[in-house]
């Protein structure tokens, strides 16, 4: 697992971090194969994003080239508040001219079994069509950026400590009807998929991740059990934390 480790004295100073973090992948990736994709978490991360789209960033990156994804959604209507789609709306995609087309939220009209079907087949689709990578060695999609934000329990997407779901190894998008975290219905993408990504973002701020942190980084928790933030450890890619000085408090 280990990463890189960026240690901010802010989350003021993180969201800054994150922003040259991304346009300069923006710009790396938009020039080497003329498109950008990049999967969303939902929560706290896409406040984190304010400064991307802000001066002097926002000028600086290519939006036409991005392709936006979510790690995992709610299996709730778009215009909910309990939706990521709503919650990136808000405070990211609606200031920046990505293309509508380019924007692929889960389909709302599904149940949770087909709504995971549906979104797998749409990356099927955007692989067959060169928009998204695969790794030669596995197989799987490798998403340019994955963006993963991570709860006070040491949940990433919609993993959850304890959940027969991190062991999936076949499905790329699981379903989940009984999530500890409201709302209980979700669909998200499976380990397998997070770490085939080129590079990885965990996103972290706030005393109340502290505990999951350390475990993760410090000295372990000495418990048997390993949090589903213990399994984001990318095949080939890399993994960069971002930490503002209250999660790493306890390192
Ligand atoms: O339920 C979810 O929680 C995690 C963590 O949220 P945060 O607000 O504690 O950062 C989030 O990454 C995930 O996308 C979301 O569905």
């Amino acid at each position: 697992m280990a990463g890189e480790k960026k240690i901010l004295d802010s989350e003021e100073a993180l969201s800054t971090s994150l922003a040259e973090y991304t346009a300069s992948l923006s710009d790396k990736f938009a020039k080497q194969k003329g498109s950008f994709t990049v999967v969303l978490s939902g929560g706290s991360l896409i406040k984190s994003l304010r400064k991307l789209v802000e001066a002097p960033y926002v000028e600086s990156i290519d939006w036409s080239k991005w392709h936006v994804f979510w790690v995992d959604e709610r299996v709730v209507p778009k215009n909910h508040h309990h939706s990521n789609y709503l919650l990136a709306y808000d405070g990211f995609l609606s200031k920046v001219p990505i293309p509508c087309g380019n924007v692929y939220a889960i389909n709302d009209a599904l149940s949770a079994e087909a709504a995971a079907d549906d979104y797998e087949t749409c990356v099927k689709h955007l692989i067959h069509n060169n928009i998204i990578s695969v790794s030669e060695t596995s197989g799987l999609p490798k998403f340019d950026l994955m963006l993963l934000g991570m709860g006070p329990d040491g949940h990433v997407a919609s993993l959850f400590p304890g959940h027969p779901l991190l062991k999936e190894k076949k499905k790329w998008v699981a379903f989940i009807k009984e999530s500890p975290k409201p709302p209980p219905e979700r669909i998200t993408f499976t380990f397998p998929v997070i770490n085939s990504s080129a590079n990885i973002a965990l996103v972290v701020a706030g005393a109340s991740k502290a505990h999951p942190v350390h475990v993760t980084l410090g000295n372990g928790n000495g418990e048997d059990e390993v949090l589903p933030v213990q399994m984001v450890s990318p095949d080939e890619g890399k993994l960069t934390w971002f930490l503002d000085k209250d999660a790493a408090s306890k390192l």
